[in-house]
């Protein structure tokens, strides 16, 4: 029998931490590659929850928390939020999910992004999924993309494309 259960902050299933029994696969790629695509497709076919980094960071700026502001300019200006913000809400996601499978799309976006996802969460991922794509055709699809996202915008774009380098 599978149990499970949220203590102190803590989730378990059979015993094991939450950090124990989490299933993590890094969906990375660079913007536009289809990275949100792909993970729609999987959880349609494995029971795992797809987490955007980018749609918890974009949740957060239309919260209205404190946070919001710094966020919604960064993403303005294609940098990277701080890890600290970052994998807070990644933790909550993963804790308010009642799963243990995660695709995590488009995080960690460094490699201190990584080294702060592993030492709060203390998850170490199962693998990379990993989408190459030319950026001609990223440009292409992520100025047809059309979902009103204040990043897709040529200037943006092109900052995008130097902090993903
Ligand atoms: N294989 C494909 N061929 C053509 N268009 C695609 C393909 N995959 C995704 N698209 C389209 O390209 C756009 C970007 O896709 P998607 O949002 O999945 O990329 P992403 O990697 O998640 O982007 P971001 O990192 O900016 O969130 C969307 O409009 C999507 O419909
Ligand atoms: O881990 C992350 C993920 C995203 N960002 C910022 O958000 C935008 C949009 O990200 P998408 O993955 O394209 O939705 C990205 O350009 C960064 O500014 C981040 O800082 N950290």
């Amino acid at each position: 029998m599978v149990t499970a259960s949220v203590e102190n902050g803590v989730a378990s299933q059979n015993g094991q931490t939450f950090a124990q029994s989490a299933k993590v696969v890094f969906v990375l790629g660079g913007p536009g590659s289809g990275k949100g695509t792909q993970c729609a497709s999987i959880v349609e076919q494995f029971a795992f929850t797809h987490l955007s980094a980018g749609d918890l960071l974009r949740a957060e700026i239309s919260s209205g928390s404190e946070n919001g502001l710094m966020i919604q300019n960064m993403i303005k200006e294609g940098k990277i939020v701080p890890s600290e913000v970052t994998v807070k809400l990644l933790q909550n996601a993963m804790e308010r999910s009642g799963n243990d499978k995660f695709l995590i799309d488009g995080f960690p976006r460094n490699e201190e992004n990584r080294a702060a996802f592993e030492l709060v969460t203390g998850i170490t991922p199962e693998f990379i999924l990993f989408f190459d794509c030319p950026e001609e055709e990223m440009e292409r699809r992520l100025l047809g993309r059309n979902q009103g996202r204040v990043d897709d915008n040529i200037e943006t774009i092109k900052k995008t494309f130097q902090s993903f380098h």
